[in-house]
């Protein structure tokens, strides 16, 4: 992989013509990898994968994609960068391999090597045996292959991927993560890959990018996320809200979870400060237990700090 920034955006700003403000001074560095863009539907995702294709201005602010301005690098960001869309695009009377033969040729590549391509293509989306027959009649998750494939075909440095597990049953979202993995170790192909199941794209990517009502909310390495020791559930039957304000003022970062509340831990010095909360007021404690910390709950957590925003329509698959 490259060590150019894959998309880089300063103050990124998108108005849509009713007046939607699909995203607010976006500022972000996505650097190579597997990088999960996750946030709730409408949150800006793909108004961004857009901003980054040139498909679409932005009303403010500046951003690009490999280094280059998507509004007037149109021929090599078109060479460099492969994409996905999300809708389904695909002409049902064309066969995978004239439809993905075409899609190399519109991206630069003369005719022989756009055919040897997409053969090579379809082979890599375990597409080969069924290339040439007629798009209409592929299941859900052939077709979201075929589209895999189409933005592979002239071998980008960058794949932007948007919600490529749509539509399909968990047996297929498997193969479709497997495959988009593949793509980024096996292939050195960057991948930007658009989610709202956080659950599921973890599980594939070196780093997320979080972003919610158009507004980034965090972006960091997966290593740098879990570097945390944790977090310490914690249970007593009553008074909570006074043991609350205890570990609070204790310096303590708790959150409540239903019956549960979520400390952070740092140090064995939080363990302390809970035990001896709980003797001067008298509880019984109920749970007292470490957990790993999860993406998810760092993710709430950035978005208990950004006011008034909540990333709880962020799916866990
Ligand atoms: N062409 C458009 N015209 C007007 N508003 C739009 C347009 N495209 C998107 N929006 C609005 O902009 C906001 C962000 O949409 P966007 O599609 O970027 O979100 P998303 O995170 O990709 O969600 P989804 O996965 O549902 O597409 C939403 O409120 C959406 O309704």
């Amino acid at each position: 992989m490259h060590n150019v920034t894959l998309i880089e955006s300063e103050s990124l700003e998108k108005r849509y013509g009713g007046g939607t403000l699909a995203l607010a001074d976006l500022t972000v560095s996505i650097e190579p990898g597997i990088v999960g863009l996750v946030g709730a539907n409408g949150a800006g995702k793909s108004t961004l994968i857009k901003l980054a294709l040139g498909l679409i201005a932005p009303t403010a602010g500046r951003i690009r994609v490999l280094g280059l301005d998507p509004l007037t690098e149109v021929e090599r960001v078109r060479s460099q960068v492969g994409y996905m869309p999300e809708h389904d695009c695909l002409p049902p009377d064309m066969t995978a391999a004239e439809f993905v033969t075409h899609m190399g040729r519109m991206s630069g590549l003369p005719a022989a090597t756009a055919r040897e391509r997409a053969s090579e293509t379809l082979r890599h989306v375990g597409l080969y045996e069924e290339r040439y027959r007629a798009i209409g009649g592929y299941s859900t998750g052939m077709k979201q292959r075929v589209k895999l494939a189409q933005a592979l075909v002239h071998d980008p440095e960058l794949l932007l991927l948007d919600e490529p597990t749509n539509g399909l049953d968990p047996e297929g979202r498997q193969a479709m993560l497997g495959l988009v993995q593949r793509i980024g170790t096996e292939f050195g192909i960057s991948v930007v890959v658009c989610s709202h199941l956080l659950g599921e794209i973890e599980r594939i990517c070196t780093s997320l990018v979080a972003i919610e009502g158009g507004r980034l909310l965090r972006s960091d390495s997966l290593s740098a996320m879990t570097q945390h020791k944790g977090v310490l559930a914690v249970e007593v039957d009553e008074r909570v809200e006074e043991f609350v304000a205890r570990l609070t003022a204790a310096g303590l970062d708790v959150r409540e979870q239903g019956r549960e509340l979520l400390v952070r831990f740092d140090d064995e010095k939080t363990y302390d400060v809970i035990r001896d909360a709980v003797v001067d007021l008298d509880l019984s404690l109920h749970r007292l237990e470490q957990r790993r910390h999860q993406v998810a709950d760092l993710f709430r957590d950035s978005a208990d700090r950004t006011a008034g925003s909540e990333v709880g329509d962020v799916q866990h698959a």
